[in-house]
This record gives C-alpha cells, sequence and structure tokens, in this order.
C-alpha cells in the first residue's frame, strides 16, 4: 500500500489563472473558486484525488503581487520549507504580461528554495504561461522571450507549459495533467486526475 501523498503547489500573481487551472486539470469547472477580481483566493486549498486517502493533493494558493495578498508569503515558505511530500510548485505567469517585478522576485526565490532544499525534500519547480487564448501579435517570439526570461531568472526551473481555458480555447491541460503524474512518480492516476 502506498503510504504517502504528493502534493503539488499552484503559486502566481493574483488573476493569472491559478484556480481556473486547477478546475481545469480536475475537470470540475467551479469546484475550485475563480473569479475576474484579483485576490479571490485568500488561504491554500486542498484538493485530494484518488481514492482515499488520496494519492495526489492540488494545493491552490493565494495570489501574491500588486493587489493579491502579500501575508501569505510567510505561509507559503513555511509550507514548502516543511512538507515532505511536496514534489512540484507551478509558477504561472501571464502569456499577454510577461514577468513583472514581484514574478522574478518571486521565482528566484522559490530556485533558491528549491536547490536548498535538493539533498533533504528534492522537489522541482515548473513554469506555466497562462492566458495563452488571449495574446496578441507575434505569440510565438512573445513566449520565447518569456521562456528566457524565466532561464536567465531561475536556470532549473522547467520551462513553460503554455496553457489557455477559455471559452474560446483550451490549450496544454493534458500537459500539465501529465507533468503533475510525472513529478509525483504516480503514472496511474492520470486517469483518477481526468475523472476524479
Ligand atoms: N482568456 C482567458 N482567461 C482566463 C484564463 N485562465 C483564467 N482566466 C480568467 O482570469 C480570471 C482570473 O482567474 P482565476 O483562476 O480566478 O485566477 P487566480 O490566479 O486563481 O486568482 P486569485 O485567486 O485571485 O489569485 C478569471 O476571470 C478567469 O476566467 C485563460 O486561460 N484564458
Ligand atoms: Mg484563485
Amino acid at each position: 500500500m502506498r503510504s504517502r501523498t504528493f502534493k503539488v503547489i499552484v503559486t502566481g500573481r493574483a488573476n493569472v489563472g491559478k484556480s481556473t487551472l486547477l478546475n481545469a486539470v480536475l475537470g470540475r469547472n467551479g469546484l475550485v473558486h475563480t473569479s475576474k477580481k484579483p485576490g479571490r483566493t485568500k488561504t491554500l486549498n486542498f484538493y485530494r484525488v484518488g481514492p482515499d486517502p488520496g494519492y495526489l493533493v492540488l494545493v491552490d494558493a493565494p495570489g501574491y503581487g500588486s493587489r493579491g495578498r502579500p501575508e501569505w508569503g510567510e505561509l507559503f515558505d513555511h509550507y514548502v520549507a516543511n512538507r515532505s511530500v511536496l514534489k512540484r510548485v507551478y509558477i504561472l505567469f501571464n502569456g499577454k504580461h510577461g514577468l513583472n517585478e514581484v514574478d522574478h522576485i518571486m521565482l528566484q526565490s522559490l530556485e533558491e528554495k528549491c536547490q536548498a532544499q535538493i539533498d533533504a525534500n528534492p522537489w522541482t519547480l515548473q513554469a506555466v504561461i497562462t492566458k495563452a487564448d488571449s495574446m496578441e501579435g507575434d505569440v510565438r517570439k512573445a513566449i520565447q522571450d518569456i521562456q528566457r526570461d524565466i532561464f536567465e531568472t531561475a536556470p532549473t526551473c522547467l520551462p513553460g507549459i503554455i496553457t489557455a481555458y477559455s471559452k474560446r480555447a483550451q490549450i496544454g491541460i493534458d500537459d500539465v495533467r501529465r507533468s503533475m503524474v510525472e513529478a509525483c512518480g504516480l503514472g496511474r492516476i492520470e486517469e483518477t486526475i481526468r475523472h476524479s
């Protein structure tokens, strides 16, 4: 019997699309509350996947940055530093806006935490570029620029998975599911995530 439950955390600026992505990954619209107004998610919320007690827990974090909730940082630091079951942190960036100053600070700080834990509790850092459907102009170049920015700020961060989840387009959701399963070494629960 599997004795451990694995966790992945989704973080990023307020309004970047964290809760929307988790809804999409879980295949359940409305399970995770989303909002047009930044600051909708106010605490860490946990979503268990798989038969009891659950193999994988998806954690939706409050957004950071302007009009987000700065005070959640401490809670998050504690969480990342103390849970041996943490397997991957997803940091989301809005494809239309790219990385701002706070994004750079957060990404750099997560990279440092990730490196500091590499021997004790190894977890990986994965970028996600959201709202690809709302990008305009030379999208390919804009994505390349964001990927370069991510790499230059955090060389060990896995390159951004491109996602969109709106009426207009749904992109990259399966890639995120696969990535979560792979991060935790749980090959057989992919179907569980899809149907939970
Ligand atoms: N066009 C488009 N809109 C999106 C996408 N993902 C999220 N949104 C919209 O962006 C807004 C914010 O989405 P949320 O998922 O609530 O964002 P969040 O990061 O959880 O926000 P906080 O909890 O406030 O930090 C909502 O109006 C979503 O419908 C996307 O891929 N494309
Ligand atoms: Mg949210």
